[in-house]
């Protein structure tokens, strides 16, 4: 049984042959209010090939905490607690020991391809670029081989496409070029922020196939971060939810789809759309999320189940059954 959701989880949560085990993690910014905490003992493990889900609504603190993994929470955060990453911690390592790892071993996709691309270099220098530094290619097979992942990502006419600059590529197109960058050095972890989210349902459809297949390919672990459950139903192999800066239940995929136990879960689970009911119906879960240091469940005052001990204490993730963690004083093993 776990002890507080700030403390490790037990052994049972900790995937075999784990490539990245996040152990209390902590993201805190300074504001004029004070200090905010934005990720709170947040704990979870990603094993090799294995694809984790991360959700929750919007500001509950996803991006945060890819960022951690990456370096690169803006100025003024402070990241606590332990990122062991091939068995080392990665908190507090130098900003050189960063940049030798992004890149290489953890790259990241975001929603927005130009926030990783540079505007004014194209595709194909820019991917190559990537391979000149850590692989230390001549800028000539650099070249050849951004070509090919071009190619490898399904970009037609790789070769003319390599010298367009990314705003001559179609959304889609530009997605599937960062993918090609992401991958370049065969990264052992991808790390996906929303990266369907601005696309439309067709193009949403192939990128998310195209991670499918690249990890079948390569082996890499992902961790894809989404506000949209339905999004990770086909490719999560484990998905850990989120709110308000918490880990809030954390279990095997058809756990989360067959069995959801948390409040939120279920709530969120409600919200897919559903063919059988009129739009008109959509569920919607009352009231918005609020980070703010509190006592208690941060869902508490959203929530129909919601006691008294639930507004006075926070609860702790317990593995209610075999290999499912929930945070909840009415969800008891
Ligand atoms: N520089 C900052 N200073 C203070 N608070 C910040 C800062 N950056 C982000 N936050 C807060 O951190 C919280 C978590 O943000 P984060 O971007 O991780 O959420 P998210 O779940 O990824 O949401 P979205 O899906 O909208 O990106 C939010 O409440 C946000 O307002």
């Amino acid at each position: 049984m776990a002890g507080r959701d700030t403390a490790p989880l037990p052994a049972a949560a900790a995937t075999v042959g784990s490539l990245l085990e996040v152990r209390d993690l902590g993201v805190s910014f300074a504001t004029k209010e004070g200090r905010a905490q934005v990720v709170t003992g947040l704990n979870y493990s990603i094993g090799e090939g294995e694809t984790l889900g991360i959700v929750g609504e919007s500001g509950c603190g996803k991006t945060m905490t890819s960022l951690s993994l990456m370096g690169l929470v803006p100025p003024g955060g402070r990241v606590t607690g332990e990122i062991r990453f091939g068995g080392r911690n990665l908190v507090d390592q130098s900003a050189r020991d960063w940049r030798s790892l992004r890149g290489r071993d953890i790259a990241m996709i975001f929603q927005e391809p130009m926030t990783a691309m540079n505007p004014v270099m194209t595709v194909g220098r820019q991917i190559a670029e990537v391979l000149t530094v850590h692989e230390g290619l001549s800028t000539a097979s650099a070249f050849d081989r951004a070509v090919e992942l071009l190619e490898a990502v399904g970009i037609p006419s790789p070769n003319q496409r390599a010298r367009d600059y990314p705003h001559q590529l179609s959304g889609g197109m530009r997605q599937r070029a960062m993918i090609a960058m992401a991958l370049a050095c065969k990264p052992k972890l991808l790390v996906a922020d929303e990266p369907t989210t601005a696309l439309d349902v067709t193009i949403q459809a192939q990128i998310l196939d195209l991670i499918l297949e690249l990890q079948e390919d390569t082996g890499m672990s992902v961790q894809f971060i989404t506000h949209n459950l339905a999004v990770v139903s086909e490719l999560a192999h484990r998905i850990l939810v989120m709110y308000a800066g918490r880990g809030v239940e954390n279990a095997p995929a058809e756990k989360i789809f067959d069995n959801p136990l948390h409040p939120y879960t279920r709530g969120l689970i409600a919200t897919l759309p559903d063919p059988d009911r009129k739009v008109d119906q959509l569920f919607v879960i009352p009231g918005s999320l609020r980070i703010q240091p509190q006592r208690g469940c941060r869902f508490a005052s959203r929530c129909s189940l919601a006691s008294e001990i639930c507004a006075a204490t926070e609860p702790p993730m317990l593995e209610v059954e075999t290999d499912h963690f929930v945070a909840c004083h009415k969800v008891t093993p």
